[in-house]
């Protein structure tokens, strides 16, 4: 059975371009957020003039600002609000739901307690629901512009990576399946961390050699930790691993790329938030991650430096430097354990 009638829950920039190209499939959708004036906005002037501003949405694209009417009638609810909110708004719609609606996150973020990612929270608090996470190179303001982007579909629930992928792909956006929903999820929210290293690096005008050692050596740090918390490593190598990783390590689009460089540039970690004015879920993800790789003693200088320089004000050049004069060891861990070298 395909999916007929969709609805996004969040109002910022990936929620829109995700119900912009449901919309776009002829898939009836409604986009729920809380903002009055920016649900008028898409629903008279197709755009989203706060986290969208030039992009011309699909007329047929429904706002609304009532949660419980906008998923009332959808047979796939995606959840695309910051990390913070997933609990919040999925506890509010849960006790309205049916079995048979699906569930799909694309949020890239951990709750620190008990280091949840959002599907284990949605799982939580919707067990009999089938869950899915989507994630992927994704900068929501290029796919606004309908340029060519892929991403991933990953669920134990075969049925529902083929309604995604066929609700989902079209001419501008191709969706691949994967059954590994942890290392997924995990590698979309661990990459934005090495994102804000990556924007350190670019604002310091280190060479290319170096922003190519940190993003390999980023990958080799990310499948280390996944795969102590019992991930596939083979899924970092596909789009939602080094795809995700690559682009938002290489573009200013990317919002934890902005912090980072901010930071580079000698500004706060206040002043950069506040500058953005949008969501850098990598901040957070930071903290948590640091708290666990030093719970279960995980090896990672790159997660270890980057919270000196954002919580203990160190200088953001030594980042990149410590990776220099740490032991002699094994680039691939997986061909050649560190412990042989
Ligand atoms: N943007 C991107 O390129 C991509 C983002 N993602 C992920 O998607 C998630 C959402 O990001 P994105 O859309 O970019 O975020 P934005 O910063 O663009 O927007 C956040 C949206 O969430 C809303 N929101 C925040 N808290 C609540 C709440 N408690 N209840 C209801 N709505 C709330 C905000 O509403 P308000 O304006 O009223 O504050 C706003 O509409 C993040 O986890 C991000 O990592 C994934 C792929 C790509
Ligand atoms: O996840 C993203 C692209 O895939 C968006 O990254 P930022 O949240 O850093 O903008």
């Amino acid at each position: 059975m395909s999916i007929h009638t969709a609805a996004v829950i969040g109002g910022g920039s990936f929620g829109t371009v995700v119900a912009n190209i449901l919309a776009d499939n002829n898939i009836a959708t409604v986009q729920w957020m809380r903002n009055e004036e920016v649900a008028a906005s898409i629903n008279n002037q197709h755009e989203n003039p706060v986290y969208l501003p030039g992009v011309s949405l699909n007329p047929a694209l429904r706002a609304s600002t009532d949660l419980l009417a906008a998923v009332q009638d959808a047979e796939a609810i995606f959840v695309s609000v910051p990390s913070q909110s997933v609990r919040e708004v999925v506890a509010a719609i849960a006790p309205h739901l049916r079995a048979d609606q699906a569930l799909i996150s694309t949020t890239k973020g951990i709750e620190p307690e008990g280091f949840l990612l959002m599907s284990q929270v949605i799982r939580e608090i919707c067990p009999h629901n089938p869950i899915g996470v989507l994630s992927g190179p994704n900068l929501a303001k290029e796919i606004g512009r309908r340029e060519l982007a892929a991403t991933v579909i990953a669920s134990e629930d075969s049925d529902l990576r083929r309604n995604v992928q066929q609700a989902l792909s079209c001419t501008y956006f191709r969706v691949y399946a994967s059954n590994d929903l942890y290392g997924v999820e995990l590698s979309g929210a661990l990459k934005n961390i090495y994102a804000i290293v990556s924007g350190f690096v670019a604002a310091l005008g280190m060479g290319e050699n170096t922003k190519s050692m940190i993003i390999t050596r980023s990958l080799a740090e990310m499948s280390r930790f996944a795969v102590a918390l019992g991930a596939n490593p083979l899924t970092f190598l596909g789009l939602a691993g080094v795809g995700d990783l690559v682009v938002t390590c290489m573009s200013p689009l990317s919002r934890n790329y902005r912090v980072g460089y901010a930071i580079g540039q000698g500004k706060s970690l206040d002043e950069a938030i506040t500058e953005l004015g949008e969501v850098a879920e990598g901040v957070n993800t930071l903290r948590y991650v640091r708290a666990k790789a030093q719970e279960l003693s995980i090896y990672m200088p790159l997660v270890m430096g980057a919270y000196e320089v954002l919580f203990n004000g160190a200088d953001p050049r030594r980042v990149a430097e410590g990776l220099m004069t740490g032991d002699h060891t094994s680039d691939v861990e997986f061909a050649l354990p560190r412990c042989e070298i």
